[in-house]
């Protein structure tokens, strides 16, 4: 049976069909501006063989641990935590309701980039805030899990104690030990951790208080997720531009952030065995690797391994018991 396995980035579109457990067709695009997924889908569906199911990357699950079937409820459920990732959920799941207007009896999946770290030690999924406001879910996700879960498979013998990092429009670094997520940068949504293409990740929570109340709370939204990073220190969100316009102080911010964020997850993992870059600037810059690599010198560890994303493929890995 051929199914398809849809991956809507922050910054990309990737599609992939299987049938029978085998890649077919795939087919990207990159450097898709805001609003550019909608468009960019129906071209990309042309080329791809009609399929008998449909598994999406949902980034923002809350709670879910587990692939879930995409009905009506667990949609609605899923639009309510759109505003954790504006730049994620809403293109997923536009492209359900698309699919869904194509073909009303296509069963589709959520695989949702949350459930790896399920496995996280409550000290890490915890937020130190009253009890009324823990209650409400406030608390530390993790997110780029699908990401993880294909980099820990693919790595044969697995480290026992990884530093995985996903560069690319979203960037995050994740501590792996024996498999499983024990820490990661990125906590109550995806906007927090690194610095990225256009997010700022983890701020001091006054700043974000001063830009909330100098632009109100979606306007402060908005500048976090799509005005800040990569763009607002080198005008531009692109790595690849960066590089070709010599805005390397923008490149050093990150590769210093990244760094002190990896210190943290190795002493979260008390210690380090290997380091795994993945994500279009994990897999393409050589220089970004390098002076993390040389960064982390002081750990003794030199194993860096270079794992491609093919989030598509793990998704289907994932989806499997409910395709069946
Ligand atoms: N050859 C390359 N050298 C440096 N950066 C690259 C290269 N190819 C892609 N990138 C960067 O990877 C990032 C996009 O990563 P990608 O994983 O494709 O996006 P997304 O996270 O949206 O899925 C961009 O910053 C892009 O410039
Ligand atoms: C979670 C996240 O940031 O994903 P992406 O890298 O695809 O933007
Ligand atoms: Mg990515």
């Amino acid at each position: 049976m051929t199914v398809l396995c849809l991956n809507a980035g922050s910054t990309s579109l990737k599609l992939s069909a299987f049938r029978d457990g085998v890649r077919v067709a795939s087919n990207q695009r990159d450097r898709l501006a805001e609003g550019g997924h909608a468009a960019a889908l129906f071209e990309m569906l042309a080329d791809l063989p009609r399929p008998r199911a449909a598994v999406h990357r949902i980034v923002h699950g809350g709670d879910r641990a587990e692939p879930a079937l995409l009905d009506d409820a667990t949609l609605t459920a899923l639009d309510a935590l759109a505003p954790l990732a504006p730049l994620h959920n809403p293109p997923a799941l536009a492209a359900v309701r698309a699919l869904t207007r194509i073909d009303p009896d296509l069963p589709q999946i959520a695989v949702f980039d949350t459930a790896f770290h399920a496995t996280m030690p409550e000290v890490e999924r915890a937020l130190p805030l009253p009890e009324e406001e823990r209650a409400r879910g406030l608390r530390r996700y993790g997110f780029h899990g699908i990401s993880y879960s294909g980099v820990a498979a693919a790595l044969d013998p697995l480290p026992g104690r990884l530093l995985a990092l996903h560069l690319g429009g979203g960037c995050s670094a994740c501590a792996i030990v024996g498999g499983r997520s024990v820490a990661t940068t990125m906590g109550y949504s995806p906007a927090s951790g690194l610095p990225m293409g256009t997010r700022a990740g983890d701020l001091d929570p006054m700043a974000v208080l001063d830009l909330a109340r100098r632009h109100g709370a979606d306007g402060a939204a908005e500048i976090l997720n799509r005005r800040s990073g990569l763009l607002a220190l080198g005008g531009s969100a692109d790595m690849r531009t960066l590089r070709a316009e010599g805005r390397g102080a923008a490149v050093e911010y990150l590769v210093h952030w990244t760094l002190r964020q990896c210190g943290a997850l190795i002493a979260a993992m008390r210690g380090l065995d290997a380091v795994a870059f993945t994500g279009g600037i994990g897999e393409n810059d050589a220089s970004f690797r390098e002076a993390v690599m040389e960064g982390l010198a002081w750990t003794g560890c030199r194993a860096a391994h270079v794992v491609p994303a093919d989030e598509e493929a793990t998704m289907l890995r994932l989806a499997r018991p409910l395709l069946a």
